[in-house]
């Protein structure tokens, strides 16, 4: 059976303010290649900024890529919209503070409405799964959704997103706000989707209290790079940890190569990170280089830079970047 979603040397950078990747950046995600199948829950796992999100974005079809880096259920999650408008293909992310999603679409949850008119107000809903949910989100249908608690707004847009059943789920860390109780009988109801009905969930997560049982496989990314793939019970030979301690452990690991390197390229006179953008070399804090595309060029920023061979410390603009 092919895999339910495909990634094939997936390679990704932000556009710049032009729509277009600075040129000669290095990617965020880095050929990066994946499959999982059918009824797989997946944990994806990386320290912050190794880029899960963006890659839960990629599949939810929300940036566009090659259409044959990214497959879900066959298709091309940016170029085909009816896989999102149909609830095949559903991603439930930490950015809806003030929306809810819904099959693709996103609507404001900041005005007077309660909860039952939220979720009795979508036509063609199964009054079964609606009541399931209902009850395992514990949701009052009396809650009034611009003056509930964070958690309690949590839960309707969580009961809202999941109404119409899902094939694959793409889930960035939206547990945050709920209490234990909640949490563990969410992540109840999902095992059981996947179990029961073939669904397949990529949940993205910092959080492992409870997992330690709940996913089949284990993803881990740093630095935009696929480190490893693997079956749980692969990971739990590898390693007598909890999920907690393992994964601590590799991240460790990480953080000290990356120190490592650092180090070693100071004692050898060099930058310590260094990138090649729009045909000049320009060293100094990753985040800065990372936030051209987004600030409008450089400014704002202090950069400690290499232009040309000459080195500058300075409140960068793009202006001085494209000298
Ligand atoms: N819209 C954007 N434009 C440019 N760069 C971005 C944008 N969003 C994220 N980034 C950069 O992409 C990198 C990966 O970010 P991403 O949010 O995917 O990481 P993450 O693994 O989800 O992190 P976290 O665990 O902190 O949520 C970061 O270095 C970030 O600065």
């Amino acid at each position: 059976m092919a895999p339910i979603v495909e990634i094939n040397g997936l390679s990704f950078t932000y556009p710049g303010i032009d729509g277009h990747p600075p040129p000669g950046s290095k990617p965020l995600i880095d050929d990066l290649s994946l499959n999982i199948d059918a009824g797989d829950r997946c944990l994806l796992i990386g320290s912050n900024g190794a880029g899960k999100t963006t890659i839960l974005k990629i599949l939810g079809g929300k940036h566009m890529v090659e259409p044959h880096m990214v497959r879900v259920l066959g298709r091309s999650a940016f170029h085909d919209t009816a896989l999102t408008s149909s609830g095949d293909l559903c991603y439930l992310g930490g950015e809806w503070r003030r929306e809810v999603a819904f099959a693709g679409f996103e609507v404001p949850i900041q005005m007077d409405v309660s909860a039952e008119k939220m979720l009795f107000g979508v036509a063609g809903i199964d009054p079964q799964r609606r009541a399931e949910l209902i009850k395992v989100l514990d949701v009052d249908l009396s809650w009034r959704m611009h003056k509930v608690s964070d958690g309690q707004r949590r839960r309707v847009q969580i009961c809202m997103g999941l109404l119409k059943p899902f094939k694959v789920l793409l889930l960035d860390e939206i547990t945050v706000d709920l209490d234990v109780l909640a949490r563990a009988d969410l992540l109840k109801f999902l095992r059981k989707e996947c179990e029961q009905r073939g669904s397949t969930i990529i949940y993205a997560t910092h959080i492992f209290d409870g997992l330690d049982d709940w996913p089949t496989h284990i993803v881990y990314v740093a630095h935009g790079k696929l480190q490893s793939a693997m079956p749980i019970e692969k990971v739990k030979e590898m390693s007598k940890l909890s999920l907690m301690r393992t994964v601590e452990s590799w991240l460790r690991r990480e953080r000290d190569e990356e120190r490592q390197r650092r180090k070693e390229r100071r004692a050898k006179g060099l930058p310590e990170y260094e990138q090649q953008i729009d045909g000049s070399r320009v060293t100094g804090d990753p985040a800065f280089i990372a936030a051209r595309p987004l600030n409008n060029g450089w400014a704002g920023g202090r950069l400690h830079s290499t232009i040309a061979g000459e080195e500058s410390s300075f409140f960068s603009s793009n202006r001085v970047l494209r000298q």
